[in-house]
């Protein structure tokens, strides 16, 4: 069988005053239950024990009572009212029944029997001690509420019912009147229910005085015996706090026929003030007094007190008191009969008289929860008082005895009849020093249990905590909110037992404090509620977002693979396809850029014969890895005095402006030369327009069209170095139009032919730059310049070379330079070979170039990649062959190149004569 472990013990326990009902569990089966596993030992958390020992208990106020009240400012008295016999008991209420207005035949009819229970013997007090009683519920709220009985200690003493009025003053007032006479003040006064004999014991009858006429004669026939009369002063006051038809609180002056008073920072403004000489000229001012103070015949009292009475007996002290050897000054007696405290149903009270008893009732609850918080205070300081003085006249004008300043004495007047029972209890709730509560039976003394103190009620008053509440105790505190007349109305009905009937002692102005609290933070968590179920909501939504975009970054992430993919197997493919015209390709350009233009040193600075060779080509592929930034001459072994010329290819735009400004100083050309050379300007600028546009779509381009852009990035270099061999021969053309001006109009055929074979180089060149232009455009929408470059460069085209493998080399030639005219510049350009270049890649076909107009039109031309120096070189032979003014287009071939080379020697030996000097700048 499984074991459930057992519940972990709390950290704090809570004792309840009324524990569960159920049987105690003898000693045996408590041990049998609740069998712990040895298994479980380590999760149970050890008993509390050290914090309940270290819990503060009361120490029993029995033994202590009476020197620790002694010590204080507040003493507590108790006494109990005699029970009227049957017999006066009719009488009396024969008497009453004269005096009250207006009776109900019913309640009367109750009212008797209550009576005749209660004279039938029915008594709920027990005075166990002298300092402490047992309040014995009835037999029927035992029974049907399950009240147990209720144990109160810690009174300075409890005079029983036999006791006298004497013997109350010499116990209760005599310390207070020699403490008075010493010069300090002190206050007694009386609290307790309706009728209970408050009035009684503080004025007493005729025939037993109280309180105040035996204070009043112990205080003048001692003054009499002690001191002459001039010594000291006495002077009595009187007034009462009343509440007429429950309106407002006034302060009468019961010694000027209830003049209005008002009170200023516990000082009453107007009061009247007799001196008083004896105690009869006293008590002849306060039974005048008493005449006119508040009271009304109810049926819990012939003649109940409808106010508050507050007598003031001030001693004024002359000189010093030699025989007692004090200072007398200023010491003032105050003794206070509170109204008491009444239930509708005892009283009977209606209309106005209904209002005075919620304006008594609710004087006395503040003076009770004033007391309650003195008594706490008393017994743990830490515990601060509470402002309840503030709530009604009587507590601010007592402010100073009620914060313990002053000393106080009160006594508690209670009857003991069985239907005094509640009145009783509630009372000695409030204002009883200690508490007890018997869980058993009223006669098993043994199990008493001690409570920390007092009425818990009062404690929950005091310490504003929140409660649960269940409905029927909800309702008792509606009902605590209106008056208190109405609490003790809920507890006559027996709505509530002993435990629960604390709730109805709630102050309405806690209660309206905590009903706020609780509005407040109900409002805030729901509030709290609804703004956390909003961000719930968006968190929802942006989690949906994220999903979305995982899922789409996913989705893309798939895309991109398959893209590569793609990519690779199109790469793939081009390598088994095109592969090796890519590698002629870079091996055209890497040749291109490696030609090696050698030139003879110049023997004479006015006739500097130029050779320029240039070696074969190497197509080698193995080479072709290597990226040709700079091209060398180097020099060859039948040099003398070589010249290198290094350029930098990557420069266009350098070479471009350099053009630019070459052409610019053309000062005087001829018509021919102009026209050339303005040809050349604008060949050059389309090819930077060109050039630039090929940058921009090499960026632009995607990776599909790398292929063809890495081809088109190293034809349009070949194009630039083709380009500085254009500005060479710019360079040339004008140095030597400035030179050979001069020397008279044979110069001028060889500038022709200068001319000429530069226009030719132009146009091969273009040739180049426009096949690569035409990869621009086809890579990217041709825009105005671009178009116009095609349209300018296929006019330069015409004489376009169709071989389809071609390498040239020039080398200069002493043969030829020796069959040149002295006269002009000894240069010869010899072409090698023209077949020594092996191509891989042949386009089929050339494009038509005059519809390049429409390139996007136009499908991928399967042209011939040839290196622009074998073309530069073929046609700069070609240049030599034949006049470029004399001999049509097309008809260039290398027989003619060879018969006609010896013609254009002078100027191409001119041309690159100025070229090197041009570098050398
Ligand atoms: N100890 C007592 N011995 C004899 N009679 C008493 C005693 N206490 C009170 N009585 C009588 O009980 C009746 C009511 O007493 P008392 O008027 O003093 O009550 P109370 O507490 O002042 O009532 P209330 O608050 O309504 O003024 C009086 O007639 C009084 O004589």
């Amino acid at each position: 069988m499984e074991m459930k472990s057992p519940p972990s013990c709390p950290k704090t326990v809570t004792v309840r005053r009324n524990p569960h009902r159920k049987a105690r569990p003898t000693p045996s089966t408590n041990i049998v239950l609740n069998p712990t596993p040895s298994t479980n030992l380590h999760e149970i958390s050890s008993f509390p024990i050290d914090e309940i020992l270290s819990m503060q208990i009361p120490q029993n106020p029995q033994n202590n009572s009476s020197s620790s009240s002694s010590s204080e400012n507040l003493k507590v008295y108790l006494r109990v009212r005699p029970l009227i016999s049957a017999k006066i008991g009719d009488q009396a209420f024969k008497s009453r029944t004269k005096n009250v207005w207006p009776q109900n035949p019913l309640k009367k009819n109750a009212v008797k029997e209550k009576s005749a229970k209660s004279n039938r013997g029915g008594d709920c007090i027990t005075i166990n001690e002298p300092h402490s009683i047992t309040l014995l519920p009835p037999l029927a709220l035992q029974v049907s509420k399950r009240i147990k009985s209720e144990v109160y200690q810690g009174f300075s003493y409890v005079f029983s019912a036999n006791s006298s009025q004497d013997e109350v003053y010499e116990k209760m007032v005599s310390p207070l009147v020699e403490d008075f006479l010493k010069g300090k003040s002190g206050m007694l006064a009386a609290l307790g229910p309706s009728g209970t004999g408050k009035t009684h014991t503080i004025f007493g009858s005729p025939r037993e005085p109280g309180m105040v006429p035996i204070a009043l004669q112990r205080i003048f026939k001692r003054t009499t015996k002690s001191c002459s009369e001039s010594s000291r002063s006495f002077y009595l006051s009187i007034f009462e706090i009343y509440s007429e038809r429950g309106k407002g609180e006034r302060m009468l002056d019961l010694l000027l026929d209830r003049a209005e008073l008002c009170m200023q920072q516990s000082t009453i403004k107007g009061l009247q003030e007799v001196i008083i000489s004896d105690a009869a000229q006293a008590e002849s001012l306060i039974a005048r007094a008493m005449l006119k103070r508040a009271t009304a015949v109810t049926n819990a009292n012939s003649q109940s007190s409808r106010s508050q009475c507050i007598i003031n007996v001030r001693c004024v002290a002359k000189d010093l008191d030699k025989e007692d050897d004090v200072l007398v000054n200023d010491a003032v007696l105050t003794i206070v009969d509170l109204a008491g405290a009444e239930r509708e149903k005892r009283t009977g009270n209606q209309g106005a008289r209904l209002l005075e008893s919620n304006f008594i009732n609710n004087t006395s609850m503040v003076f009770g929860l004033c007391l309650r918080s003195l008594l706490e205070h008393q017994k743990n300081p830490k515990k601060q008082l509470q402002k309840h003085f503030q709530n009604s006249l009587l507590t601010r004008y007592l402010r100073d005895f009620l914060e313990g300043k002053k000393r106080m004495t009160l006594i508690l007047t209670v009857k003991s009849g069985e239907e005094d029972f509640l009145d009783t209890s509630y009372l000695l709730r409030q204002a009883s020093p200690y508490m007890k509560i018997k869980f058993e039976n009223v006669e098993g003394s043994s199990n008493l249990v001690y409570n920390k103190r007092q009425v818990q009620s009062l404690s929950r008053i005091e310490q504003p905590k929140r409660m649960k509440f269940s409905g029927f105790e909800a309702c008792s505190i509606e009902e605590g909110k209106s008056t208190g007349e109405k609490n003790q109305h809920a507890v006559e009905d027996g709505k509530l037992d002993i435990k629960n009937r604390v709730s109805v002692d709630f102050n309405p102005v806690d209660l309206a404090k905590r009903e706020r609290n609780y509005q407040i933070t109900q409002k805030f968590a729901k509030a709290v509620w609804n703004v956390l179920k909003q961000y719930n909501e968006k968190l929802k939504v942006a989690e949906s977002e994220v999903q979305s975009l995982r899922k789409n970054l996913s989705d893309e992430k798939i895309r991109n693979f398959e893209l590569e993919q793609e990519l690779k197997d199109l790469k793939s493919c081009c390598n088994c396809f095109e592969g090796s015209s890519v590698e002629a390709t870079f091996a055209k350009v890497d040749t291109s850029l490696e030609c090696v233009i050698n030139t003879e040193a110049f023997e004479s600075s006015e006739t500097a014969e130029t050779n320029v060779e240039v070696d074969s080509l190497n197509y080698e592929a193995s080479e072709c890895n290597s990226t040709p930034k700079t091209y060398d001459s180097t020099p060859r072994k039948d040099q003398d005095a070589p010249s290198q010329i290094k350029a930098d290819v990557h420069s266009p735009s350098l070479m471009t402006s350099e053009h630019n400004v070459i052409s610019e100083q053309c000062e005087s050309p001829s018509t021919e030369h102009q026209d050339v050379l303005n040809q050349i300007n604008v060949d050059v600028h389309s090819l930077s327009l060109v050039t630039s546009d090929c940058n921009t779509i090499s960026e632009q381009h995607d990776s599909p069209s790398r292929e063809h852009q890495d081809v088109f990035s190293q034809e349009y270099q070949v194009a630039f170095f083709n380009l500085e061999v254009v500005n060479t021969s710019c360079l040339s053309v004008e140095n030597f139009n400035d030179r050979d001006c001069q020397n008279g109009s044979e110069s001028n055929t060889a500038t022709g032919q200068c001319i000429n074979q530069t226009s030719e180089i132009i146009s091969l060149n273009n040739e180049d730059l426009n096949a690569s232009n035409y990869w621009a455009i086809k890579s990217n929408p041709p825009n105005a310049d671009t178009a116009d470059y095609v349209a300018s460069s296929s006019q330069l085209l015409s004489t376009a070379s169709t071989d389809t493998r071609s390498s040239v080399l020039l080398f200069p030639s002493e043969s030829v330079q020796a069959e040149e005219s002295p006269n002009s510049s000894p240069s010869s350009i010899k072409v090698l070979s023209t077949h020594d270049c092996d191509i891989s890649y042949v386009p089929k076909r050339k494009p038509n170039l005059d519809a390049s107009r429409k390139p996007l039109n136009m499908e991928k031309p399967k042209r011939r990649l040839l290196p622009a120096s074998s073309i530069l070189l073929r046609d700069i032979s070609a240049l030599g062959v034949e006049d470029e003014t004399e001999k049509p287009k097309g008809s260039r071939n290398g027989k003619k190149v060879a018969v006609n080379e010896g013609k254009r020697t002078q100027g191409s030996i001119s041309l690159l004569r100025l070229l090197k000097n041009n570098l050398n700048i």
